[in-house]
């Protein structure tokens, strides 16, 4: 089965001083995860859409969903972990629990921050989930990447062509990842900035799609200007 993981389990410090978890403020007039919610209600493969918050925030996320009429059946609001990471595995635990889980079981990862992920890369996602064993969405990077050890001196610049920028959806055979997560050291845990990693650091291959240079990942006060700009540019076509 199909299901998608929606991650909105962070706080948001990076945001600064705001009243409520980044995912939960309005981007033209409706909260940005339930822009991010609604794109992957648009796609029918999905068995069930799982929203991961933090504990004191579920209750809210009900209760939104509700406002904003996507209460359906197949959306479940669950308590997120405590790294983004942690995250991933409550929802994966909470599949098995569910449902149980079989070989071909595959889980859509999204940060629920990125609003303005399209329907092709939804699907891209699934149709590649289903070949291989983990996707990650990404774009060809645009500045040259610089590499620096102790943040002084240049310590190598890869070949520009060769490089990319993770985006979401990252999508996982569920059984495959819990596999390689429970394989982890503390100290390997503490060095994944993404779930991909999980995959590349035990030498598994990770297929990739293309994203979109606008699947931003709202994290600053700047990001939230260029959302309201992205969102005003594409009601103006
Ligand atoms: N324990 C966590 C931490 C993060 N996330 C989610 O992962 C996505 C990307 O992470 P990031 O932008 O770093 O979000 P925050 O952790 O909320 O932000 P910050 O690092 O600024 O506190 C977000 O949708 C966030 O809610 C999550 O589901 N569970
Ligand atoms: O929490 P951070 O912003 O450091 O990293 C999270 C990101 O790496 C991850 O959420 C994906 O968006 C891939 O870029």
């Amino acid at each position: 089965m199909i299901y998608a993981g929606i991650l909105a389990g962070g706080k948001g410090t990076r945001m600064g001083n705001v009243p409520m978890p980044k995912q939960f403020l309005l981007l033209n007039e409706k909260p940005i995860i339930v822009h991010t919610v609604e794109k992957f209600i648009l796609n029918n493969n999905f068995e069930k859409i799982i929203i991961a918050t933090p504990k004191e925030w579920v209750n809210h996320t009900n209760d939104i969903l509700k406002k904003y009429n996507i209460d359906l059946p197949k959306v479940e609001v669950i308590e997120g972990g405590s790294d983004r990471n942690g995250t991933i595995m409550n929802i994966c635990s909470f599949i098995e629990e569910a449902n149980g889980l079989n070989e071909e079981d595959i889980v859509v990862t999204h940060d629920a921050v990125r609003p303005f992920l399209t329907h092709r890369i939804i699907q891209d996602n699934i149709d590649q989930g289903l070949k291989y064993k983990a996707v990650d969405t990404v774009i060809s990077a645009i500045d040259t990447i610089v590499e620096s050890e102790d943040g002084n001196f240049i310590s190598h610049i890869p070949r520009r062509d060769f490089m990319y920028q993770g985006q979401t959806p990252q999508t996982f055979n569920i059984l495959k990842l819990q596999e390689l997560y429970n394989q982890l050291a503390e100290h390997e845990k503490e060095i994944l900035t993404d779930a991909c990693k999980i995959f590349s650091i035990k030498g598994e291959e990770v297929k990739l799609v293309e994203g979109e240079i606008f699947n931003i990942k709202v994290t600053t006060p700047y990001d939230l200007k260029v959302a309201n700009g992205i969102i005003k540019g594409s009601l103006d076509q």
